[in-house]
């Protein structure tokens, strides 16, 4: 089954780099990285991106390492594990995509400091440099340096990239600045069943943005408006759309007011760092927003974005479920309030550090240590809700925390037709579990988590959770195909492998 692993790749790359006579941190500057990165890669200590793999293939001059890692990278956790020491929080792929969207509204240079460097942020990037957009990393490889040209270039779009993502939605606001007419392809991501884009498209038109979507595309015009006011009141409170009219209404002169508004975590940082540039807003993290759009925006800008509370939601379910004691630090609090209460409600014993502030000197963060607990099943369903509920992305992880306590809990995720169809696959990995319907699962625990070989589904936060129960399974599990891991995780294998897991990466599909 297996053709390489990371460590073969390693020992690949580290021949090629002496037989060039190149010191790491040369092969570092060729990358755009870190020398300790390269020395990671060459011990088969760092998940290879697909853009990596390009990179180095082409700086070796060594196709061979694009042929060698051809098949899907997979993952084969050795369980069960217990885990133990401290982890940080790294910053969100959900602000991330959204702050390379505004960076076009900039004509200044932006930095994005501590970027997640993961698959999602490399297609947008892939997108912004199809453009005409420079992109180039700093800082020992973990900052991004985004310059924009005086004219975008969206004919020439990496159609490819764009459509892996549905971040691409999000060009749309800044587009409409620059452009009387233009088409994006239609937006991709997690295979979660229909998301609608009609929200948006409503939304926009109050900006004066009409899109029609024919033959994959989405073909837009825009109007000038006239008004120096307007209100837009959101059909759904979503995370995307309401950042969409944020990056409208930051550069439509007059005041936008947004209601039904979204003040969830990457809003919130799109916000912060919309301020930087200089647009005004009003009520960041409420329903309501009030912007007043600037004609031109030309700043120099840097942002650090905030810590992932989705991230930091998967890494307490390692430690919850391996019954660890742990320390995941650096977590925005202000955004997994709910999901605390749940744990404490179910048992979980942990201690919370005082409050600290995030780089970006407004989300506040605490360090959670966890420990080995005997957790019960919930009184009530779990289900999520827009911010300030229980975040809609971490319902998943409460699949696996369900399982793993005592009794009968119900999850009723009411947000997408498929998330809850995929979390069903914690079966093979021996949960009891069973969808009532395409919304509502029914979890019998304790669980006696058992190892397999398993496809991931093509979803990012199922596939994570059949990971996170791998951790605590007897046997070894083999998951297959986990680009839609990497596209939101950075070296999660590697990372864990630090707190005690054994994971490896190999690469080859499952029937080679
Ligand atoms: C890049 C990014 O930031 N992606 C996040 C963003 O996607 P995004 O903002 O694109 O999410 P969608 O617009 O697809 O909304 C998610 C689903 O929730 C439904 N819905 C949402 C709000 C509401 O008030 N009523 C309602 O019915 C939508 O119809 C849809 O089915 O938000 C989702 C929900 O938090 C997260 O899962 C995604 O990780
Ligand atoms: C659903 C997700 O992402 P996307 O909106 O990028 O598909 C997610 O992050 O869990």
């Amino acid at each position: 089954m297996m053709s390489a692993t990371s460590e073969t790749i390693g020992r690949l790359i580290h021949d090629a780099r002496i037989a060039r006579g190149w010191s790491q941190q040369r092969l570092a500057d060729e990358l755009g990285t870190a020398q300790s990165a390269v020395h990671r890669i060459e011990n088969g200590q760092q998940n290879l991106s697909l853009s990596m793999i390009n990179r180095l293939a082409e700086a070796l001059e060594m196709p061979l390492i694009q042929s060698a890692t051809k098949g899907a990278m997979n993952f084969r956790i050795e369980g069960p594990t217990k885990l133990s020491g401290e982890i940080e929080v790294r910053s969100s792929k959900n602000a991330a995509v959204a702050l390379l969207c505004a960076s076009l509204l900039n004509r200044g240079t932006t930095t994005l400091r501590g970027i997640a460097r993961i698959e999602e942020v490399d297609r947008i990037s892939e997108v912004l440099a199809s453009i005409g957009v420079e992109l180039t990393w700093t800082g020992e490889g973990r900052d991004l340096v985004i310059r924009r040209p005086e004219r975008l270039l969206p004919e020439t779009i990496d159609v490819r990239a764009a459509k892996r993502t549905r971040s691409i939605l999000m060009f749309l606001g800044p587009l409409m600045h620059e452009f009387d007419r233009f088409e994006l392809p239609y937006a991709g991501g997690c295979d979660l069943g229909q998301r609608t884009v009609h929200p948006h498209m409503a939304g926009l038109g109050k900006l004066g943005l009409s899109v029609v979507a024919t033959d994959g595309q989405y073909h837009a015009t825009v109007e000038k408006l006239d008004d120096l006011k307007r209100s837009v009141t959101l059909i759904e409170r979503g995370d995307t759309v309401t950042e969409n009219i944020l990056m409208a209404a930051a550069r439509t002169p007059g005041t936008t007011i947004i209601r039904n508004a979204s003040g969830n975590y990457m809003v919130q940082d799109l916000c912060f760092y919309l301020q930087r540039l200089g647009v005004q807003i009003e009520g960041i993290g409420t329903t309501t927003l009030r912007i007043e759009g600037l004609e031109d925006i030309d700043v120099d800008v840097e942002y650090d974005i905030s810590e992932d509370p989705i991230e930091a939601m998967s890494l307490l379910t390692a430690g919850i479920v391996t019954k660890s004691e742990m320390t995941v630090r650096r977590c925005p609090v202000e955004f997994l309030d709910v999901e605390l209460a749940v744990l404490d409600e179910m048992g979980q014993k942990l201690e919370m550090s005082n409050e600290y502030l995030s780089r970006n000197g407004q989300t506040r963060l605490v360090d959670i240590t966890l420990y080995p607990s005997e957790l019960t099943a919930p009184m009530d369903k779990i289900h999520p809700m827009p911010f300030p509920g229980l975040n809609i992305d971490n319902l998943p992880f409460f699949a696996v925390i369900c399982a793993a306590a005592e009794g009968q809990s119900l999850i009723y995720d009411w947000v997408y037709d498929n998330r809850a169809v995929h979390l069903s696959k914690l079966a093979d990995l021996g949960a009891n579990i069973q969808a009532l319907d395409a919304h509502r699962l029914l979890i019998i625990g304790p669980t006696k988590w058992r190892g397999r070989q398993i496809q991931s589904p093509p979803a990012l936060r199922p596939a994570v959770c059949l990971l996170l129960a791998a951790l605590a399974a007897r046997e070894t599990t083999h998951l297959m195909d986990v680009y839609v891991i990497n596209r939101g995780y950075e070296d999660l294998p590697q990372r864990l492998n630090r707190l005690g897991a054994k994971i490896n990466v190999f690469w080859g599909d499952a029937d080679d």
